[in-house]
């Protein structure tokens, strides 16, 4: 059987290296492109590749994204950053490209899926929730995608269990003590030279709490969510948000 033909965009960034790594050691895959910054986009048609794993920056990833969908090249993206406007934008060039897919990971690292499924499971039990998101000093965002998507999923969770507001006396504070608001839930991010990406979410009721911690420890963790959704993508058409869904979790 012929090999899957694979392009790494943001080849020589942190995760972007582990993954081109990847992807030479799969059996199934083939290498067939890895571009930095300032490569031609071209590059990926004059190669033949038939999904590319973006892992670049916030400000690149749309461009890029234009191109892939443009040419029909399915997309696996880690790249963070991700609001409303840009998913709507996205879904606007997915409809004018039947058959190509895009799966955008918030987080490829099973255990960090997983402490999003625990949060939002765990939700509605308490009144209190906070996230705190711990990572190395050179990442772009903050909050990260990781942090901001557990927040929004712990919301509709307590919104759909009908919660009330979250018991807080705050009346005064410095700006960002509180950390940022993220539809109700407090998020704080800590930069710390000698950390990769670290995860809690503080749950708090009464007479009690529930820590939920994940540690990345290796860009390694994220490699075989990468691997699962470039052999997904190219038969699951559209935006697919989030790993979870080639998990069979439920
Ligand atoms: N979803 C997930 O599981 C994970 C997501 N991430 C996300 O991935 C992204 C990259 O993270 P990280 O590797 O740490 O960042 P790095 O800065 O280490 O790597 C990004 C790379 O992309 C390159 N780049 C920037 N713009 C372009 C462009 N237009 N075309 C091609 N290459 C470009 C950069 O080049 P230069 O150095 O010249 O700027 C750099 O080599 C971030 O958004 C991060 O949050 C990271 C880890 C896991
Ligand atoms: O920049 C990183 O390093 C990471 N980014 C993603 C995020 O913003 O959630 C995933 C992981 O936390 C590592």
């Amino acid at each position: 059987m012929s090999k899957l033909r694979v392009a790494v965009i943001g080849a020589g960034g942190r995760i972007g290296s582990e993954a081109v790594r990847a992807v030479e050691a799969a059996d199934d895959l083939e290498l067939v492109a890895a571009l930095g910054r300032g490569d031609r986009l071209e590059t990926l048609v004059e190669t033949g590749a038939q999904v590319a794993v973006e892992l670049t920056h916030p400000d690149a990833v749309m461009d890029n994204l234009d191109f892939c969908v443009g040419h029909g090249i399915h997309a696996v993206v880690g790249t963070t950053g991700w609001t409303d406007e840009r998913l709507d934008r996205l879904r606007g060039r997915l409809a004018e490209a039947p058959g190509t897919g895009v799966l955008i990971a918030p987080n490829f690292s099973i255990g960090a899926v997983l402490t999003m499924r625990f949060a939002q499971a765990a939700a509605r039990f308490f009144e209190s929730v906070e996230v705190i998101e711990l990572h190395h000093p050179g990442k772009a965002d903050a909050p990260s995608g990781t942090a901001t998507r557990t927040a929004q999923l712990i919301a509709a969770a307590r919104d759909e269990a009908g919660c009330g507001p979250q018991p807080d006396a705050t009346s005064t504070a410095l700006d960002g003590a509180r950390g940022a608001d993220v539809a109700g839930v407090p998020v704080h991010s800590v930069r710390l030279r000698g950390l990769l990406a670290h995860q809690e979410v503080l749950l708090g009721g009464e007479g009690e709490t529930l820590t939920i911690r994940h540690d990345s420890t290796h860009h390694r963790s994220f490699m075989p969510g990468i691997l699962l959704g470039v052999r997904r993508v190219p038969t699951t058409p559209g935006l697919t948000f989030g790993l979870e869904h080639f998990l069979d979790l439920d």
